[in-house]
């Protein structure tokens, strides 16, 4: 397990953020690999994402020793929360212990009783129809998926709501047919409040809060009741095995950028699990389900085992030394070696969904590998998610349909699809051992605030910046060329 206690920041790097997308139509050609990769020790480079506006030094728990760690890109924290409907609650429907020992009085003394918090951090996704372009406009305004170079920075926020304005229909159909929003909240929700039975049961009394990044409950909001709830400890747990700068380094950017200037937020200990693919506890829950619905096939010994990850762009594990096409690898090899330890030899694979926009992507892409593999002869094929822990439009829609259909298209006979881990006991038991393994090394993080951050706290500053960059993105984006890319790419 990576987990990353701050001891405090040191210095701010100003490095360029060089690796933007760019819209251009891309052909796309791949080849398809039926990987065997040898296991081997994660490589470290989670360390170091080139792209980011501030160091920080953590220890690592496993070494112990100090390495200079760059997380994320500059913050902008505003879309999120001056985009949010204000009438919507804080918190509203979270998890039970929301509302507890809720102090109005803000006072930043912490307080001599021990109380341990866990935050789970995850991506959130729309409960309902009408969300769906807000949420996707908090998703593209993230400078960690749409990064783009400091000098255009400006452009984030209109380029946002143009793309999501333009992927919403697309997107609307798809949470349509899994029935109108996302199951991400409430599923959990459900792992939270498993995560604090566990941690009881291991004589551990907790406060679970999730905060999540671009849907309800916020990250901010969950963040003002660890402060109301005046925790002492905390450890975060990003619910996403495998570190990507996309998903836990972009959450933990948002949480630093929240801490920072908080008094009481910037004292507390805090220990944060960055990636927990490696975890025996997790490849043995990932095991155990891939098993067993491998019985579930007549001959289960022909079966070809399909992972399918989550992609990211190329350019992130290229240019900004992305760690987690090489931790996906790592963690495909554990599980097989896993299954072989088991007496499970099927052959495997592995490849990369869910692309959006008109850049190269990790390949291979799954939906060719499927057409391949049927047009080879393969007849039994069973699906597993692994870059996620719950059952989301990905998995029901684009796998459970899509994928199912085109794989039965290509000469598939016989599909199965291993379930997410959601809340299963063996993997909530681990998450919980992860959890006080962690808490040890929790110590204060403190990072200062960015010149270009404090820009975007100020109004005037914020307005001018909207005003010239929805132009300037307009005129930009309905050249000809762009219309072409989003055509083919977006919708
Ligand atoms: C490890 C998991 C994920 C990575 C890495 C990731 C990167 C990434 N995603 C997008 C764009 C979209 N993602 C969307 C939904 C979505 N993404 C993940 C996980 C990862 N994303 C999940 C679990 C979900 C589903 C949430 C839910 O509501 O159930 C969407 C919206 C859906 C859609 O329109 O397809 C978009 C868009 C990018 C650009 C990216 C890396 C840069
Ligand atoms: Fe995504």
């Amino acid at each position: 397990m990576e987990a990353a206690s701050y001891s405090g920041v040191l210095s701010r790097a100003k490095l360029p953020a060089s690796n933007h997308h760019k819209f251009n139509p891309t052909v796309c050609t791949h080849t398809r690999s039926i990987t065997s990769v040898p296991c081997r020790a994660s490589e470290g480079l989670h360390d170091l994402h080139k792209t980011s506006a501030q160091a920080l030094t953590f220890v690592s728990s496993d070494s112990s020793s100090k390495r200079t760690s760059i997380v994320g890109g500059s913050y902008l924290c505003g879309p999120v929360m001056r985009r949010n409907p204000a009438g919507k609650a804080l918190c509203t429907g979270g998890v039970a212990t929301y509302g507890e020992n809720v102090v109005e009085d803000q006072s930043h003394s912490h307080a001599t009783e021990d109380k341990v918090g866990v935050l789970l951090l995850n991506l959130g996704g729309p409960e309902t129809l009408h969300d769906v372009q807000p949420f996707l406009f908090n998703l593209f305004a993230d400078p960690d998926i749409i990064r783009l170079p400091r000098l255009f920075r400006f452009l984030q926020w209109p380029l946002a709501k143009l793309i999501s304005i333009l992927r919403a229909p697309k997107s609307k159909e798809g949470y349509a047919a899994i029935g109108g929003g996302s199951p991400l909240r409430k599923i959990t929700d459900e792992q939270a409040n498993a995560v604090k039975m566990a941690l009881e049961a291991k004589n551990l009394s907790v406060s679970v809060y999730v905060g999540m990044r671009y849907w309800y409950p916020f990250t901010e909001e969950a963040v003002q009741q660890i402060k109301r709830d005046r925790i002492t400890r905390l450890v975060v747990l990003p619910l996403y095995p495998q570190f990507s700068i996309s998903t836990t380094g972009s959450s933990i950017r948002v949480l630093q950028s929240i801490f920072r200037g908080d008094a009481y937020l910037s004292r507390l200990p805090v220990s944060i699990i960055r990636s927990w693919y490696q975890r025996e506890g997790y490849i043995n829950s990932m095991a155990d389900l891939i098993q067993k619905e491998l019985e579930e096939f007549q001959k289960p010994e022909e079966v070809m085992i399909f992972f399918s990850a989550h992609g990211v762009p190329v350019s992130y594990v290229e240019d900004a030394g992305d760690p987690y096409k090489d931790q996906m690898e790592e963690c495909i090899c554990l599980i097989m070696k896993k299954l072989k330890d088991r007496g499970i030899n099927n052959d495997h694979t592995l490849a990369y969904q869910s692309r959006v926009g008109p850049v190269q992507w990790l390949k291979p892409y799954t939906d060719e590998v499927l057409v391949e593999l049927g047009q080879k002869g393969v007849k039994s094929l069973l699906a597993i998610p692994v870059s996620f822990v719950s059952e989301h439009i990905e998995t029901l829609e684009e796998i459970d349909m899509e994928y199912k259909h085109l794989a039965l298209e290509s000469g598939i006979e016989n599909w199965g699809r291993v379930p997410a881990l959601n809340c299963t006991p063996s993997f909530i038991a681990d998450l919980a051992d992860a959890v006080l393994e962690a808490l040890p090394s929790a110590s204060a993080m403190s990072t200062p605030m960015s010149i270009s951050e404090e820009d975007d706290y100020d109004p005037v500053k914020y307005a001018i910046k909207m005003f010239f960059g929805s132009i300037l993105a307009f005129v930009l984006l309905l050249s000809p060329r762009m219309i072409h890319a989003f055509r083919n790419h977006l919708l």
